[in-house]
């Protein structure tokens, strides 16, 4: 799969994720409505109007990206129902050939995690037969448990051919407070990416290895840093946009082969209409307006990285 991923973001020049992080405020008053009317003001209406508008939005920008990752919480939110939603748009964005990165941040004691990467990246047996449940290609991981609630997770993505994202150094503002406590004299942070490099080195592509990491467009010096401990390791880079990060912050999460890292923005992209710059295109062409912000995500990291050349 990182291989698929690879030659995606080659095909389109778009080394970036759109982030399917649907919340019921986002979705433009129509789609509610409309849901509303056919299920009631309840989950079921809730998650089938988060599911419409991802849907809207997919079709607008599918053919421009590599990949999307939908944010399970946004989905659990709204229980069952809201699961049903998250599995609709795992299968509807594998349909339109788009790699999924199942967003979940799992990771638990061994036979926990096992499970957790059976139901999201491999297949449960049920007597004779086996069923893959969730069957996104990539998901993301919480390694704060240690190797043994990791290596499950890469059993699965050996058997499968799918892959990890590891948290190694997160964008948010409070990430510091463990993950850049010194040991030794050095940051969690990079002892983790160590260990993400470690675990990724029998798990080779061609050249990038199926276990990557995730590090916040947030940190661009830490990114710097782990971009060199990590070489073989794709990184996920989320905090660009609604968190602050920008095209220029980014150029050294790549490698020099100008590949290695996929950006991710969520709100900048699926409620873009919400933002002043797109406001010309209204509620009702919400899904054009993540179409410009798009485009406009892929023109500044593309110019960011021609200028670093
Ligand atoms: O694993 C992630 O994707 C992730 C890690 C991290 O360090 N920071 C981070 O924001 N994320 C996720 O990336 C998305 C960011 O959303 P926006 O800030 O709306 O672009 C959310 O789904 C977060 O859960």
């Amino acid at each position: 799969m990182i291989q698929k991923l690879i030659q995606k973001i080659q095909k389109t020049h778009a080394p970036i994720v759109v982030g399917l992080d649907p919340m019921l405020s986002y979705v433009p008053a129509h789609i509610q409505k409309r849901a509303f009317e056919e299920h009631g003001e309840t989950l079921e209406g809730a998650a089938e109007a988060i599911w419409q508008y991802n849907k809207e939005i997919v079709d607008h920008v599918y053919d421009l990206i590599p990949a999307v990752k939908p944010q399970i919480a946004m989905y659990e939110q709204f229980g069952i129902p809201g699961l049903v939603a998250f599995k609709k748009t795992v299968d509807y964005c594998k349909s339109k050939d788009l790699v999924v990165i199942g967003d979940i941040k799992r990771g638990d004691i061994g036979s926990t995690s096992a499970a957790y990467a059976v139901g999201h990246l491999g297949k449960v047996k049920v007597g004779n037969n086996s069923f893959a449940g969730f069957d996104e290609d990539f998901v993301t991981v919480n390694p704060y448990l240690g190797t043994d609630g990791v290596k499950p997770f890469v059993d699965v993505c050996k058997e499968e051919k799918k892959g990890l994202f590891i948290l190694v150094k997160t964008s948010n503002p409070s990430s510091g407070e463990f993950q850049d406590r010194l040991i030794d004299g050095r940051p969690l942070y990079e002892l983790v990416g160590e260990q993400v490099a470690k675990w990724g080195e029998d798990c080779m592509g061609d050249d990038y290895s199926y276990i990557g990491a995730v590090v916040g467009a947030t940190y661009p010096e830490q990114g710097k840093v782990l971009r060199k401990i990590m070489p073989k390791s794709f990184i996920l880079v989320p905090g660009y946009g609604a968190q602050g990060g920008k095209g220029a912050d980014l150029v050294h999460f790549f490698n020099e082969d100008g590949l290695g890292a996929i950006v991710n923005s969520s709100r900048g992209i699926i409620a873009a209409y919400k933002q002043e710059q797109y406001a010309k295109y209204g509620e009702e062409h919400f899904a054009e307006a993540s179409r410009a912000a798009v485009e406009a995500m892929i023109a500044d990291i593309g110019t960011a990285l021609e200028r670093a050349k």
